[in-house]
């Protein structure tokens, strides 16, 4: 992909932005609404059964448009145009990105050197299914002829924290009642934990990565065969208790995997847009085969949504240039993901490690340093939870924090009014951040309580809520596979639309690598083995000693 013909701070679109961003300094957004009645229904836009109220943002329709006029700069359709269609936009790695293809119902063939990308998706969706009527229908059984009880899934990263948060989202569509455990860290807690809960003769293993180089999931894959070889006693049992998703077969086969048992993963996905792949067979196992296709229509929808829609009313579009106003703009240095749904409750991880690892670089696609911000800090959790918590920095702090909204029209556990509590809450805080409350109105308050003059005063300038704190509001009928589906997918396209904004090679990881690479540097000196290793810096050798002398290995 060629670099963008154009230094982004100097193009005409971003200079009327900067100028825009004056103006609205003292423009409120309480005075917006006031103003103008059809507000909210003008920045109201739908896609792929997801709704989308993006009123509450410090934007005119100047604003927007400028917006817009940027991501035309940018060539924006032409590079979308080139994602979906499978050119190398993955330009250091120098290969396509097509997790799109992953959820494409088509015949149409892709190929990627020569290999027919979508024969290969369809091959390797029927051989899941195999996998997972088998499993379900308990004509797939462990050693001993027992059915599967518990799916252990170990992988981290993008060979995690997909499956997770789907897996968890889709607990209404449980069949079977199978368990799925997820370990990922290498912490012996964790995958100790795990095995506690677990029987050897009915318990599942899914080793899930991508490169099957990743020291956190083979050595827990290691401990997982040894607990199960400890009792199993016959190796020839491991074929019937794991399977592996990778790219890399021999070093599964290494490992000790049958061939057959070994699911393909490709170079044109990246890890953290895996789970629609066979990456996904931890939700495939809970859910079933049919529910995980729904998950890959809602996808596709919102994909067909992407592509199709003006941009003026495309949900990944809008959200990713309005994140664009506020990270360049008004200097905002973070994001906060709010969804106000307990099976929702691991988005903001799953956005973490999508956006950050995404856009979190320095460089432009020609290698010179970015003269302006890229990716902003993602975080969030589970509201109501969080009101009680940060959302008092949000509300009162001195940065400026634009959130999304994320919650379900209606639930699949009515229980009482939750769920008209919950929205109530949701609406609540976006209404407070947006409109705040006055020193006028603080002191009115404090006055109706009857408190002595000079207590109001004391006290009204804590009580004052500054509002103008921008954010969206994302709803969806229910959250079901097909909706899920849609709202990861409208994520990655937000990501990818704000990657090409600001230049970067959206779609490679190489910050990673150096801890990778110090780790095993260190490794050997923590276990007291003599390599020879150069002391690296005295804060990292007293650490070590430090360590040695509690015995810590
Ligand atoms: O699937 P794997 O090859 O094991 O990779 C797992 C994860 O580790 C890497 O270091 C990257 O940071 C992630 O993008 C990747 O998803």
């Amino acid at each position: 992909m060629p670099a963008q013909p154009h230094v982004l701070t100097s193009t005409p679109e971003w200079q009327t932005l900067g100028e825009l961003r004056e103006r609205l300094e003292t423009v409120v957004m309480k005075d917006l609404f006031r103003d103008d009645p059809g507000r909210a229904k003008r920045y109201f836009i739908q896609g792929a059964g997801l709704s989308l109220d993006f009123s509450k943002n410090r934007i005119t329709d100047g604003v927007l448009d400028a917006l817009l006029a940027l991501a035309d700069r940018c060539s924006l359709a032409d590079r979308r145009d080139a994602l979906l269609r499978g050119d190398h936009v993955n330009v250091t790695e120098d290969r396509p990105a097509l997790h799109t293809a992953l959820r494409n119902p088509g015949n149409d063939s892709i190929l990627v050197n020569g290999q027919d990308v979508v024969a290969e998706v369809q091959r390797t969706l029927a051989r899941m299914e195999t996998l997972v009527s088998g499993v379900l229908d308990q004509s797939r059984t462990g050693y001993t002829g027992k059915p599967f009880t518990d799916v252990v899934s170990i992988g981290i990263g993008g060979s995690y924290l997909g499956p997770k948060l789907v897996g968890e989202a889709l607990q209404p569509y449980a069949q079977g009642g199978l368990r799925c455990h997820y370990v990922a860290n290498i912490d012996g807690t964790e995958i100790c934990e795990t095995l506690r809960q677990a029987n050897p003769e009915t318990t599942l293993f899914l080793i899930q990565s991508k490169s099957f180089r990743t020291q956190e999931t083979l050595e827990n894959s290691k401990v997982a065969r040894s607990w199960f070889l400890k009792q199993a006693q016959d190796s020839e049992a491991i074929s019937r208790h794991f399977m592996a998703v990778t790219a890399n077969v021999p070093a599964a086969q290494d490992f000790g995997i049958d061939p057959d048992n070994v699911f393909p993963m490709w170079d044109w996905v990246g890890g953290r847009y895996s789970l629609w792949s066979a990456i996904g067979l931890p939700i495939a196992l809970t859910v079933g085969m049919d529910n995980f296709r729904e998950l890959l229509a809602g996808a596709h929808a919102m994909d067909q949504h992407f592509q199709d829609a003006p941009a003026r009313e495309n949900l990944p579009v809008i959200m990713a240039m309005l994140g664009i106003w506020y990270n360049n703009f008004w200097g905002a240095e973070t994001h906060a993901i709010l969804p106000y749904d307990h099976y929702l409750r691991s988005l903001p991880d799953h956005l973490q490690q999508l956006d950050m690892e995404s856009n979190g670089k320095s460089v432009t696609q020609s290698g010179e340093a970015l003269g302006w911000q890229s990716g902003p800090v993602i975080w969030g959790g589970v509201g109501a939870n969080g009101q009680h918590a940060y959302h008092q920095l949000i509300h009162q702090g001195t940065r400026l924090i634009p959130a999304d909204f994320i919650i379900p029209l209606t639930t699949h556990n009515p229980v009482a009014n939750h769920h008209a509590d919950l929205f109530a809450n949701c609406l609540s805080q976006s209404r407070a951040m947006m409109a705040g409350k006055s020193l006028d109105e603080a002191t009115a308050e404090l006055r109706a309580e009857g408190m002595p003059e000079a207590e109001v005063a004391r006290l009204a300038p804590h009580k004052v809520i500054p509002g103008n704190k921008p954010s969206n509001t994302l709803t969806m009928a229910k959250v079901t596979p097909h909706s899920v589906g849609a709202l990861i997918a409208l994520y990655e396209h937000r990501t990818f639309v704000q990657g090409v904004i600001w230049d970067v090679d959206s779609f490679d990881q190489w910050g990673v690598e150096l801890g990778k690479q110090l780790g095993k540097g260190i490794l050997p000196r923590l276990l007291g083995e003599d390599t020879g290793q150069q002391a690296s810096d005295s804060s990292t050798d007293q650490l070590i000693a430090l360590f040695r002398s509690a015995g810590g290995a």
